[in-house]
């Protein structure tokens, strides 16, 4: 079947519009850009059309080049003009820019976002770009995936005039025959030089970019081989740097880094689709007011997130102290928005005046959802449910943001489990992209679906998954703690783990992240971990013995580092006084082996263990399928986007490599390292671990 096509209707002026329809965004498949060759051809030949518009179906230009297409592309004697309403994305921009105007309606949205695919424009984008916004605005553009609006887009150059959707066809279709009647220049992107600077000035700007981009990722070239591609366009000229582009592109389209970054976007979109009940056709319910339990660090972030998204928030604390306290924490958060440009003045006061402060429940009762944020306390939180159930309507979604304990727990004094589910944000709420919806067999599901509705209306990724302790993210990630610790009481110094991690590209290691959380949130989880999963957890005493010591973390200047009054973390040597006693209680053999890994070999070795409770997520149901765990990976842990999530990544060593070195290790260290069935059967079975088994459990 045909993915897309073009369609052309030639007006009584004489202008032929064709329109790119190929639903949801008028992706430029392969098939769209071989009808759009035809129509245009077509256009070109017939002698009653005397100029042409382009413009897409349904309010939306196009979303740029299908990404499905990659493995698998198209001088005018009449003048074409580009009627742009909704996006104009990748290959789609770089279709309105070889035509010689372009018209597009204030919401427009106009960029260049091929560079977060792993590749460069491959349409002329990286050489029509600059010419038209000159070449700062060109290489902000790139390198930083940011489009314009119309406005912005007509101010700096990129669109020719701005109008409501009402007039765009027909302002472009007159712009078309004034080009045509010479009341008009014909611009040819290509061969403008006008806006670009000299060649000194270029040398500068770009030697600049590329120090820029070196600074936000190291590890990755393609935003270094965008910017050799535009210098070679404007050193040696258009054709050139035109060659380049494509020489470079289809290099980059091969990349291991592009397939992961592709894999990603897919991923990404694929969380809110779940099987069981995406076909019971269900509607969300409107969700105007949340309650908040708790305003810590978690509550607060959750209150931010939310109003920043125009929810109304009823806040509760215990006391004034702690209510005003919550409530300044929001302030800070929403300050902090304003000072780096994400919220107007204006808007704070807005935002603001979206939450409100309790120290009852009596307003709980207008509440659509109530998200309790406490500590990590059993008995509270059973307690905080069984008068959530009194106060709230019948109809109100009772939902936990803890990070790992059992749903069926918190609920048990209760008889309204069919409304829990934990709805877990991760820190800082209002900055991070992941939310973890959990739900157990009795969750119905009307409330999943009005959770993704909600993650949606504050923009963050969801993923839904099973009940179990951890859920899928932390319990992901517990084996990448405990062997961490591990490596430290065989000998391997704490701050070389920390760099291995951050160079194999996440933001910090396991060391900064357990002074960031606090050393009491990790002994606290850590319990849980022991209960539930005994069998493979390492039971260091490092962090015990520092909290004996006084050392609780970041918050008390004094964990695995000390940190001075701008939270820099320096390491410090007083550490080793603790290690080497936690070593001596671990009362450990010593493998010699283990202090010379290299690099790769203590990324392996603290990830295949992340690989394997990832399996088991997949065989008991608890997760989904394999690419809700990479992005979960990405946007709740920070695993490099550009290796793909976990998951992926894995499979790029096989199942079989994998399960032979967990299996050496285990031979030698036990439980933590224990291939887990899932995976000898795919090493067994030369299958991936994306490709689901037909027999693994369901708990959603
Ligand atoms: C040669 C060229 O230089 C190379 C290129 O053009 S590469 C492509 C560059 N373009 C992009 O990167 C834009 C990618 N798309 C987006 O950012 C967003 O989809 C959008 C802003 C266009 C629309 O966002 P939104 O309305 O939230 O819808 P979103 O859920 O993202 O997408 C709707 C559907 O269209 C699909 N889709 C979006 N853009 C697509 C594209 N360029 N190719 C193929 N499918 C695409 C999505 O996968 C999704 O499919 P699904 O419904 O089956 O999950």
């Amino acid at each position: 079947m045909a993915r897309g096509s073009t369609s052309v209707e030639v007006r009584r002026d004489g202008v032929a519009v064709i329109t790119v329809s190929n639903p949801p965004v008028n992706a430029l498949s392969l098939d769209v850009i071989a009808s759009l060759q035809r129509d245009y051809g077509e256009a070109l030949r017939r002698s009653d059309v005397k100029a042409i518009v382009l413009t897409g179906a349904k309010g939306r230009f196009s979303g740029g080049f299908d990404i499905n297409a990659f493995d698998k592309k198209p001088n005018a004697p009449k003048p074409s003009v580009a009627a742009i309403d909704g996006v104009a994305l990748g290959g789609g921009l770089e279709l309105a820019m070889v035509c010689h105007a372009r018209v597009s309606t204030s919401s427009a949205q106009l960029g260049l976002p091929e560079l977060q695919l792993g590749i460069i424009p491959g349409l002329g984008g990286t050489q029509r770009l600059p010419r038209l916004v000159g070449l700062p605005k060109a290489l902000e553009m790139l390198l930083m995936s940011k489009p314009l609006k119309g406005v912005e887009a007509h101010k700096f150059g990129l669109v020719d005039a701005v109008v409501s959707a009402d007039e765009l066809i027909s302002t472009a279709c007159s712009w078309a025959l004034e080009i045509v009647e010479d009341k008009r220049p014909w611009f040819r992107s290509l061969h403008r030089t006008d806006r670009l600077p000299a060649l000194e000035e270029t040398k500068k700007i770009l030697n600049f970019a590329r120090v820029q981009a070196q600074k936000q990722s190291a590890s990755l070239q393609h935003p270094l081989v965008c910017i050799d591609v535009i210098e070679e366009g404007i050193i040696s000229g258009p054709r050139a740097g035109l060659m380049k582009e494509t020489l470079c592109g289809k290099m980059l389209e091969m990349s291991q880094i592009s397939k992961s970054l592709r894999h990603v976007f897919f991923a990404q979109r694929a969380t809110s689709k779940i099987p069981n009940i995406s076909i019971l056709g269900l509607t969300p319910r409107r969700i105007h007011k949340v309650a908040i339990v708790g305003g810590g660090l978690m509550g607060s972030g959750i209150a931010t997130a939310l109003i920043s998204n125009n929810l109304l928030v009823i806040l509760k604390e215990v006391n004034e102290q702690f209510l005003d306290a919550g409530i300044s924490r929001v302030k800070a958060n929403l300050q902090s928005l304003v000072k780096r440009g994400q919220m107007t003045k204006e808007d704070y006061e807005n935002k603001l005046s979206l939450l409100s402060g309790v120290l009852d429940y009596e307003q709980f009762r207008e509440a659509d959802v109530v998200i309790e944020a406490v500590i990590e306390d059993l008995s509270l939180k059973q307690k905080i449910f069984a008068d959530l159930e009194k106060y709230c309507h019948s109809n109100c979604i009772l939902a936990t943001n803890t990070s790992t304990i059992d749903l069926h727990l918190i609920g048990q004094k209760t008889s309204c489990q069919d409304r829990i589910a934990g709805a877990h944000f991760f820190s800082p709420a209002h900055a991070m992209p992941l939310l973890e919806i959990i739900r157990t067999h009795r969750t119905s599901s009307q409330v999943v679906i009005d959770l993704l509705n909600v993650a949606k209306q504050i923009r963050k990724t969801p993923i839904v998954v099973g009940n179990c302790t951890g859920f899928a993210v932390n319990r992901m990630f517990f084996p990448f703690t405990q062997v961490a610790y591990f490596l430290v009481d065989y000998g391997l110094d704490v701050y070389h783990i920390d760099h291995v991690i951050t160079k194999f590209g996440m933001p910090m290691g396991p060391f900064r992240l357990a002074d960031l959380v606090g050393f009491g949130v990790a002994i606290a989880s850590r319990k849980q971990y022991l209960q539930s999963y005994p069998e493979r957890c390492y039971k260091s005493m490092l962090i015990q013995i520092m909290l004996e010591e006084n050392r609780t973390g970041e918050s008390s200047r004094k964990g695995f580092y000390l940190y001075d009054d701008k939270r820099k973390a320096s390491p410090d040597p007083e550490m080793n006084k603790y290690i080497e006693k936690s070593r001596s209680m671990a009362s450990i053999v010593q493998d010699p082996k283990l202090p010379k890994l290299t690099d790769d070999e203590i990324v392996e070795m603290m990830l295949f263990p992340v690989v394997n409770e990832a399996c088991r997520l997949l065989d008991e149901g608890v997760a989904m399928k394999a690419s809700d765990l990479d992005v979960a990976s990405i946007m709740g842990r920070g695993f490099p986007s550009y290796r793909g999530g976990v998951m992926f990544w894995a499979d790029s060593f096989g199942a079989k490599y994998i399960y032979d070195r967990l299996k050496d290790w285990s031979k030698y260290h036990g439980g933590i390292f224990e291939p887990y069935e899932y995976l000898s059967t795919r090493a067994r079975q030369g299958l991936s671990l994306a490709a689901m088994a037909d027999g693994a459990m369901s708990r959603l």
